[in-house]
C-alpha cells in the first residue's frame, strides 16, 4: 500500500537552472516502508530535479529573473575595513547569503566587485547587452548596487544606471546620513527604486527581498 511521507521542509521554488522552471513537492509516497533517511531522500529528490529534462519546464511555475549586486571601491575590504562602521562580515560572505537568498525565491542572482568607475560601468552596460562585454541581450533584471564613495562623486555611473534602464536599489551598509556631510548627497538615490541605509550587511538580504517581491509581482 502506497504511503504518503511529508517532507521536513517542501522543497518549494526548486529553480531548474536550465529551463528557469520551479516545482514544489511536499509529499512523497513510498511503495514500501521506507527505510532511508529524511535528508537523504530530501537531496536525492532534490538532484532528481535538478536532471528533469526541459520538456517539463511547462508543467511548473515560470519563473522569474536575475539580480546583479554590485559593489564598489574598497567593499572588497568589507570584514577588515573600518569594522565598526561596516561589520565583521567578509564580501564573499554577504554575497554567498544574497546568492542563497536570492536561489531560495527562484531567482539568479550574480555579483560584481571593483575598485575601478570604468569596471563598474562595463559591468552595468553588459547587464543589459551594451558594451565590449555585452552580447546585445538583456541579462539582468534587477541591479542592487552599493556604489561605496562612487556614491559621492560618480556622474558616470548615474549615467549608466539610468542609460541602461535597468531598475535599482542603492544599498549602504552604513547610514550615511548619519555620518560626514559629504556622504549626505548621493548622485543615484532619485534614479533608484529604493535606497537602503544604516541596516548593515542586512541591507543587501533586505534588498534581495525587496527585488525578489517586485519580480514575483511582475514590476
Ligand atoms: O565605501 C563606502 C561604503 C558605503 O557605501 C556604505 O556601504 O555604507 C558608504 C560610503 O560613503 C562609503 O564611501
Amino acid at each position: 500500500m502506497a504511503e504518503a511521507t511529508r517532507l521536513h521542509q517542501p522543497l518549494r521554488e526548486h529553480v531548474l537552472t536550465k529551463n528557469h522552471c520551479r516545482i514544489t513537492v511536499d509529499s512523497i509516497f513510498f511503495l514500501d516502508k521506507h527505510t532511508i533517511s529524511q535528508s537523504l531522500l530530501e537531496l536525492s529528490l532534490r538532484t532528481l530535479l535538478q536532471s528533469l529534462p526541459t520538456s517539463l519546464s511547462h508543467q511548473s511555475t515560470i519563473v522569474m529573473g536575475s539580480i546583479l549586486i554590485i559593489n564598489g571601491p574598497n567593499l572588497n575590504l568589507l570584514g577588515t575595513r573600518e569594522p565598526a562602521i561596516y561589520g565583521s562580515e567578509t564580501l564573499k560572505d554577504v554575497e554567498n547569503n544574497a546568492v542563497a537568498l536570492a536561489e531560495s525565491h527562484g531567482l539568479t542572482l550574480q555579483t560584481f566587485q571593483s575598485n575601478h568607475e570604468g569596471a563598474i560601468i562595463d559591468r552595468i552596460h553588459a547587464a543589459a547587452g551594451f558594451g565590449p562585454q555585452g552580447d546585445g541581450k538583456k541579462h539582468i533584471d534587477w541591479i542592487i548596487i552599493n556604489p561605496g564613495a562612487l556614491t559621492h562623486t560618480s556622474v558616470g555611473l548615474r549615467d549608466a544606471l539610468v542609460g541602461v534602464s535597468i531598475p535599482f536599489v542603492e544599498c549602504h551598509i552604513s547610514n550615511v546620513h548619519a555620518r560626514e556631510e559629504f556622504r549626505h548627497k548621493s548622485f543615484l538615490s532619485d534614479k533608484a527604486v529604493a535606497v537602503i541605509a544604516g541596516l548593515g550587511t542586512f541591507g543587501y538580504e533586505a534588498a534581495v527581498n525587496f527585488v525578489a517581491k517586485k519580480i514575483k509581482a511582475g514590476k
